[in-house]
């Protein structure tokens, strides 16, 4: 087993990854072994080890949760609730983000190399489910010496692994928060997921996912896949506040003006294809399909029989629930399913639904409201 410090310069925090043996048997019924997980942890476990709370991140997100990213310098993606003097402090906590199974930033995932071949993976990696993710962050915390967890806490994806753990792991988690996510992804959820992954398997540089040779990916297609998905992450009032109908301002004309063309006219077009390059050069195609795959298969009531509350029958924990009234892609309905579920298994739960105008990723933006939630929450069961 090695554990080896990435050479990243911090700010606070450590940017680790370990490469344990394993081997991880995944739901899907393959075996994976060696299991690289790259990690940041900040603060420090106390005496009773009871002060570890560990952050889940979205689909796109890593293990930078609080410390500027090494390649792009920007803050961390959570650095308005992770931080000195925040609702997550490492005076208080012992912080730990891993980047999940599947993704790029470090563990292991379609990217990596395959030690059966020397290759990277490509498609040959398994199929993963957020189960799998959740498993492979316990072979963590086993490492780092965390047997139970304060709280677990996530938003979109990491909400589901944060609804995860307690099932899975029923004795090893007190609290988890679960802000703007689901138990369960529905057709809508799946069949923009599904736009995705066609936009980049259609590509022709795609190439059944062997294109890490060349280094020459499939970037128009991820492009329109990541466009496509932005959408989903904002509103419609905030999509009209922030841009309405206005043209976007090019150097030839200042002001703006329609090209009676298919050129980006309008400033919505222009962000979007802006978010779209920006991603591309952040994130690997194949690891989209994968995490993509893995939220649409993630059903907690399907993995308990058909009963949600089924999933919680075994913890002890607390529970706490967070939506947005504008985030159309996980509403205020999927988060009351979960609360009726977990008043139904008996478990203490407090749920709130805060208003924004800006839709799913509210919950990376600045929300006072939702650090006084999450503030509040944490300090009542410490
Ligand atoms: C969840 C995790 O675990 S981490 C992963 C989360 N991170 C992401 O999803 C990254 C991409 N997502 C976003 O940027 C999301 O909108 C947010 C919520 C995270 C950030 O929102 P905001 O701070 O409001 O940023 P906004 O959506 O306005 O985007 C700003 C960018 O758009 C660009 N932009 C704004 N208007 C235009 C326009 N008309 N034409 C072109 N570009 C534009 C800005 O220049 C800026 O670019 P930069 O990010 O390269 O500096
Ligand atoms: N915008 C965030 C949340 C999506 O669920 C991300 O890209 O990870």
């Amino acid at each position: 087993m090695t554990d080896t410090h990435l050479p990243v310069d911090r700010r606070f925090g450590l940017d680790r990854r370990i490469t344990l043996p394993g081997p991880l048997r995944l739901d899907g019924g393959a075996l994976l072994s060696p299991v690289d997980i790259a990690y940041e942890t900040y603060g420090a476990l106390d005496a009773e080890r009871g002060n570890a709370i560990l952050i889940c991140h979205a689909l796109t997100g890593d293990q930078h949760v609080a410390s500027s990213h090494p390649r792009t310098g920007k803050p961390g993606w959570w650095a308005r609730m992770v931080g000195p003097g925040k609702p997550i402090d490492p005076a208080r906590h012992f912080i730990v983000c891993a980047n999940v199974l599947g993704s790029c930033m470090g563990s292991s995932g379609p990217a990596s190399i395959n030690a059966a071949t020397d290759q990277p993976w490509g498609m040959a990696f398994p199929v993963i489910t957020i189960r799998d993710m959740v498993r492979a962050q316990a072979m963590l915390l086993d490492h780092l010496g965390v047997e139970t967890l304060q709280a677990v806490v996530g938003g979109s994806m990491g909400g589901m692994q944060a609804l995860s753990w307690p099932a899975t792991f029923p004795a090893r988690v007190k609290a988890c928060v679960v802000i703007a996510s689901t138990a369960r992804h529905t057709a809508q959820n799946i069949a923009f997921h599904e736009v995705g992954r066609q936009a980049v398997m259609a590509d022709p540089k795609w190439r059944g996912g062997e294109y890490y040779a060349d280094q020459d990916p499939p970037a128009a297609g991820l492009a329109v896949a990541r466009m496509a998905a932005h959408i989903t992450y904002l509103s419609e009032a905030g999509l009209t506040e922030k841009f309405g109908r206005k043209l976007q301002a090019r150097p030839d004309q200042p002001n703006g003006a329609k090209t009676f063309g298919f050129d980006a006219d309008f400033q919505i077009e222009s962000y979007l294809r802006h978010q779209g390059i920006a991603f591309v050069d952040r994130f690997d195609a194949n690891s989209y399909l994968y995490i993509t795959r893995a939220m649409d298969y993630f059903d907690l009531a399907e993995e308990h029989h058909g009963r949600l509350a089924g999933a919680f029958k075994a913890s002890k924990a607390r529970f706490c629930l967070v939506s947005f009234d504008t985030d159309w892609l996980y509403p205020t309905s999927e988060s009351r399913a979960i609360v009726h579920a977990l008043n139904a298994a008996g478990a203490p739960v407090s749920f709130v639904e805060l208003a924004s105008p800006f839709g799913h990723d509210a919950f990376l933006l600045e929300a006072p409201e939702l650090n006084r939630v999450v503030d509040g929450f944490l300090r009542a069961g410490a």
